[in-house]
């Protein structure tokens, strides 16, 4: 036999054995029905194939823009502000509408994300913030509360009382017009509870915690209209409020509205704002304070602005990604993949998994020497923050990875210092240096500055800047200074400066 009949007769063999060509062969006896019918299962088949191909290639093609962009993990103590500097693109957007073009405008590519930067999706995601911002508005209420009641823990390292709760409640509870008020907004505070419950699934918890991703959004009554039907339904079905869910937020909105008077003579009662000095509680440096807003937020129409969207607090559960695309000159097409975390102690051994992957940390350290961490009421903040700063900068997975330090909340920090706190009486060893923004800020940077240098496993160099992640510019320049730290390293490694 001749190679070329060997090779006619293993195609025809081929063809008949092959178990995907064979059921495509035409039966013997086929009708012009059955033909067709095979012809369409053909098309079908060819046409999920193809779907299946390109679906294919746009994994491809975004792994491979994931692995060209900048990928960056934001780190910090619960609190710190990680969220806030990502929630500040509505900031953006702000500038978008203004048509004053910040120095980075960072838009997102993905559907989702363009939609929250369409006004009227904006306008709407806005009123997802109304609930958190009022909700965040009845904890101070709480807090204030507790503490006439004795209830709050101390979370300042300057109080002589035990930092466990006190047995005995404050004298000022003794004050009838406040148990007046204590009774007037009972109501206000129970419901609060159950707004918890049912859209947070968190009750008893004094904060709102959502889970990653957008979705918590939906439990607000968010709506995409612009999603496709199937995935609108399938939303809807998971998060649609139901008319008795839809009722109990109505009617909390209705009495916090009726209660704006009783919040109000609260939070300016004099004997409230001695109880708290007692504590030694700023409740104005605490997260998602509003009470000196009291008229516009307790009103039924309050529309959230820009700037009380990045001060209102929800903390962050699980781990979340968003894909930023820079719009700015400089920058432009420029893909930025930020990763934010939950902060608090028990989660972060869940951190290690993004190491491995991200160019930049960038590490969120408020200067806040005065307070103690929430989770553990033991533990100092600022000394929480300085034992992790060890941690990420002696983490081998580290060692080529930069490391951007944000000594976030410097308004804070400004007021804690203007208000006469002085920094030796919990750092003994600032001794009598100058309690002034300047001094004490250079004295911290040191401190951080020197682990970093003796703890990385490769030398590297020391980004650090002093930021309010409330402040619209000074996050608009930060992603621009963590660009330009990336290059600079870049730049470094390369031998080029
Ligand atoms: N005054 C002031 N408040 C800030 C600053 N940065 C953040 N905040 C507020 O601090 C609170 C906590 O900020 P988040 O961004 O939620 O903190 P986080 O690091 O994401 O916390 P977790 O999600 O628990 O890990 C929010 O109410 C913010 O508005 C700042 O620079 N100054
Ligand atoms: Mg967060």
């Amino acid at each position: 036999m001749t190679v070329k009949s060997r090779q006619k007769q293993r195609a025809s063999m081929d063809c008949s054995e092959n178990p995907f060509i064979t059921p495509l062969n035409p039966p013997a006896n086929e009708t012009e029905e059955q033909r067709i019918l095979r012809a369409r299962t053909l098309q079908d088949a060819q046409r999920v194939s193809k779907e299946i191909d390109e679906s294919m290639q746009e994994t491809k093609r975004k792994l491979d823009r994931r692995r060209r962009g900048i990928r960056i993990l934001l780190l910090g103590q619960s609190e710190s502000g990680k969220s806030a500097v990502l929630k500040s693109r509505c900031q953006w957007q702000q500038y978008e509408r203004d048509l004053t073009p910040p120095p980075l405008l960072l838009l997102p590519p993905n559907i989702d994300f363009q939609l929250a930067f369409t006004p009227n999706q904006f306008r709407k995601e806005r009123s997802v913030w109304q609930t958190i911002i009022q909700l965040n508005l009845i904890s101070s209420i709480k807090i204030i509360f507790n503490v006439l009641n004795g209830t709050e823990p101390d979370l300042s390292t300057d109080s002589e009382l035990p930092l466990t709760p006190p047995q005995s409640p404050s004298s000022s509870m003794n004050n009838s017009k406040l148990r007046k008020l204590h009774l007037s907004l009972s109501p206000l505070l129970s419901m609060d509870a159950d707004l918890n419950k049912i859209l947070f699934s968190t009750g008893s918890s004094r904060e709102i915690c959502v889970p990653a991703g957008s979705r918590w959004k939906f439990k607000l009554g968010f709506r995409d209209s612009t999603t496709t039907r199937g995935s609108y339904e399938a939303e809807s079905d998971l998060y649609h409020l139901t008319h008795a869910q839809n009722a109990t937020r109505g009617s909390f909105i209705k009495l916090l509205e009726a209660s704006q008077d009783d919040i109000t003579s609260l939070w300016q009662d004099e004997d409230v704002q001695q109880a708290l000095q007692e504590r030694n509680l700023d409740l104005r440096a605490t997260p998602g304070f509003f009470l000196d807003d009291v008229r516009r937020i307790a009103a039924s129409n309050y529309q959230p602005t820009d700037s009380d969207i990045v001060r209102a607090r929800v903390r962050t559960v699980g781990v979340e990604e968003h894909h930023l695309v820079a719009e700015s000159i400089a920058l432009r097409g420029s893909d930025f993949y930020i990763t934010d975390v939950s902060g608090m102690r028990n989660t972060r051994g869940s951190w290690v998994p993004f190491f491995d992957d991200s160019q930049a940390i960038l590490f969120l350290a408020p200067l806040t020497f005065n307070q103690m961490l929430d989770e553990d009421n033991h533990v100092n903040r600022l000394e929480d923050s300085l034992m992790l700063w060890k941690h990420i900068c002696s983490n081998v997975l580290l060692a080529n990875c930069n490391i951007i330090i944000f000594f976030n909340k410097m308004d804070i920090l400004r007021r804690t210092l203007e208000s006469g706190i002085e920094v030796r009486k919990y750092v003994p060893s600032y001794g009598d240096l100058p309690n002034n923004l300047a001094s004490v800020t250079k004295y911290f940077k040191d401190r951080f500055k020197t682990y970093h240098r003796k703890l990385s496993p490769k030398p590297r160099s020391f980004i650090c800047h002093e930021t309010s992640a409330i402040d619209i510019h000074s996050t608009t320049a930060l992603v621009v200074t963590v660009h330009d730290g990336i290059i600079r390293d870049n730049l470094e490694r390369s031998d080029m400066i």
